[in-house]
């Protein structure tokens, strides 16, 4: 980023967070389920077949991620995390230690999440809204750091069974995303970096 075009820079950090093995395999496990009932409710919602549904995540595949922020006296000009989409399916963030700092984007601003202690807040990604036909969308985020306070999340994205092929089921009416091949999709959404909803709307129809 050239320095003269913002204010805003990520903070570059290493942390190592010690969790026991058998913790983190219990924690997955619980919420591998709580994700294919999500996903049992939306097909639901969308009146489309939920083992359909669940085709494209079979075997629940997950990544998991653990973000430390530490705490910045210039919480103002700095951002966590930069404005994206998670190309998953869908995300389930905890916050770890309770500190607030997820916004997300509606309408072109910018609102806190004020996640409920010991919550786990559900992130659409960009894979349901594509496999919905845009009705539920992927939500734009990034994260904001306290200035006193470490924060400590950690996400958990189920993504796609690979190979697949990614694209509106035909029942949710006229396609207005292109259909494309799950790996492709992961490749060019990684080679795409964080920036906001740029990769989904260019598989916009
Ligand atoms: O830490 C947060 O609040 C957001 C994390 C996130 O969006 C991610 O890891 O993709
Ligand atoms: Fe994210």
């Amino acid at each position: 980023m050239n320095r003269n075009d913002s204010s805003i820079f990520l903070i570059p950090v290493a942390v190592l967070i010690l969790i026991p093995r058998d913790t983190l395999d219990k924690y997955t496990t619980e919420l591998a389920s709580v994700a294919e009932q999500l996903f049992r409710f939306m097909a639901k919602d969308l009146g489309i077949d939920q083992e359909a549904l669940l085709g494209t995540f079979k075997g629940l595949p997950q990544c998991v991620r653990i973000n430390y922020y530490p705490p910045c006296r210039q919480a103002g000009k700095v951002l966590g995390l930069s404005p994206h989409t998670d190309g998953v399916g869908m995300t389930l963030l905890l916050h770890a230690n309770d500190v607030q700092g997820l916004q997300v984007r509606k309408d072109g601003e910018w609102f806190s999440v004020d996640a409920l202690p010991g919550a786990l807040v559900v992130n659409i990604g960009d894979v349901l809204e594509i496999l919905s036909n845009g009705k539920y969308r992927s939500i734009e985020h990034r994260a904001v750091v306290n200035p006193d306070k470490e924060r400590i999340t950690i996400a958990a994205f189920h993504s796609v069974h690979l190979p697949c092929t990614i694209g509106p089921f035909q029942q949710l009416g006229d396609a207005r995303y292109k259909t494309v091949d799950g790996l492709d999709f992961t490749k060019g959404y990684f080679a795409a970096k964080l920036e906001g909803r740029r990769y989904l709307e260019s598989l916009k129809l």
